[in-house]
């Protein structure tokens, strides 16, 4: 049982504020991610929880109890770094081995659990070689082996996969989400991929400049971004965005981007007119696969360039140019057009997402 807690809890280096007044509650058993862009505060902070650096204001708990004064290694807590360091004069086995000698358990149980995790993460045949006869993968890997083996209350990675081809990467995402699962221990981890944390996450928790701009399940987060920023990092290919006018006019609330306007729901409009306090200039976004190709002019259809296609396999991207602006339309299926086309696109207008100026939702 282990659930880990900082309460308002800032690290400055210099004029730098790494990690600006965070709080939040790990659960128990949870796989929580620190997602966000470089030099956002993500490693700041788990080394904090680590005990490798200490915060200047603000408190550590785990399972309720401040552990701001508690030394690293009483934290009960293993950290799997971006750059594993395996110990080059032992074998896999060693190094599997090794972290587990001073625990006071018999050769027995240490030879289980090696073999147990080294099945898990297969692994089981380089048992007898050394760390330079391995591939990143293979070494990434027994790292993360190394951490496993002991189970501690907390496991601490950071970016463990980024070492790995993209496709051992997607399969170690899999196999580290199962084992997290069946092992049950609490698991905080730092990426800056939004794929990675929407795939491998129970909650994710976005971090910009030091602050935690939203905390959610994966499906909150892309259904309901707290903020543009929030919007624009999380889903591939990303948001479009547009700058637009809002009026409300006789009962009937336009978008206007200047190149095109679209017509809200009456529903929708109301919402917006109350929430904007007057302002009229907003930000609106539409995800790519939330605009589709259509054939007859109507309600809400704009006229679009194809600028270039993207073919993905089962899905197709079209660029399409209107003005100056650039949208991206997901579409299933393998879909021909050519460049320069003239097509008739039209967004959902359900599922648009409109901010204020300052980036926070309105909708
Ligand atoms: N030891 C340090 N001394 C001075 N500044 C630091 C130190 N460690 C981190 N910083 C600064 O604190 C900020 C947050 O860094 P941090 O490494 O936590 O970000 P990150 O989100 O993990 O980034 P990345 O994904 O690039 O690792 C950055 O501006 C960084 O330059």
């Amino acid at each position: 049982m282990a659930d880990v807690e900082l309460r308002n809890v800032t690290k400055r280096f210099g004029k730098t504020v790494a990690v600006d007044n965070v709080s939040f509650k790990v659960y128990d058993k949870e796989f929580f991610v620190l997602l966000g862009p470089s030099g956002s505060g993500k490693t700041t902070t788990l080394r904090i929880i680590a005990g490798l650096e200490d915060p200047d204001e603000g408190e550590v708990l785990i399972d309720g109890k401040v552990v701001n004064d508690i030394p690293p290694h009483k934290r009960d807590i293993a950290m799997v770094f971006q750059n594993y360091a395996l110990y080059p004069h032992m074998t896999v086995y060693k190094n599997l081995s090794f972290p587990l000698e001073n625990m006071g358990l018999s050769k027995t149980e240490i030879d289980r659990r090696v073999k147990a995790v080294a099945e898990m993460l297969h692994i089981s045949h380089l048992l007898d070689r050394k760390p330079s006869q391995l591939s990143g993968g293979e070494q990434q890997r027994v790292a993360l082996g190394r951490a496993l083996v002991r189970r501690p209350k907390v496991f601490l990675m950071d970016e463990p996969l980024s070492n790995l081809d993209a496709k051992l990467r997607v399969y170690m995402r899999a196999q580290l989400k199962r084992m997290q699962k069946e092992l049950g221990i609490t698991t905080i981890y730092v990426t800056h991929d939004q794929a990675e944390a929407m795939t491998m996450a129970d909650r994710i928790a976005v971090m910009n400049k030091g602050k935690i701009l939203q905390i959610g399940r994966p499906y909150d987060l892309y259904n309901k971004p707290a903020n543009l920023f929030v919007a624009g990092f999380i889903g591939s290919p990303p948001m479009n965005f547009f700058d637009a006018v809002f009026k409300a006019v006789n009962n009937e609330y336009i978008l206007d981007a200047g190149e095109f306007t679209l017509e809200l729901d009456k529903e929708i409009g109301r919402i917006i007119l109350e929430k904007l306090d007057n302002k009229t200039d907003v930000i609106v976004g539409i995800r790519p696969e939330h605009i589709d190709i259509v054939h007859e002019k109507g309600e809400n259809t704009i006229e679009a360039e194809v600028y270039v296609i993207e073919p993905l396999g089962a899905q197709t991207v079209i660029d399409v140019k209107i003005g100056d602006h650039i949208f991206k339309i997901l579409m299933k299926g393998q879909l021909e057009y050519r460049i320069g086309e003239k097509i008739l696109m039209r967004p959902q207008i359900n599922r648009i997402h409109v901010f204020k100026k300052t980036g926070e939702t309105i909708i």
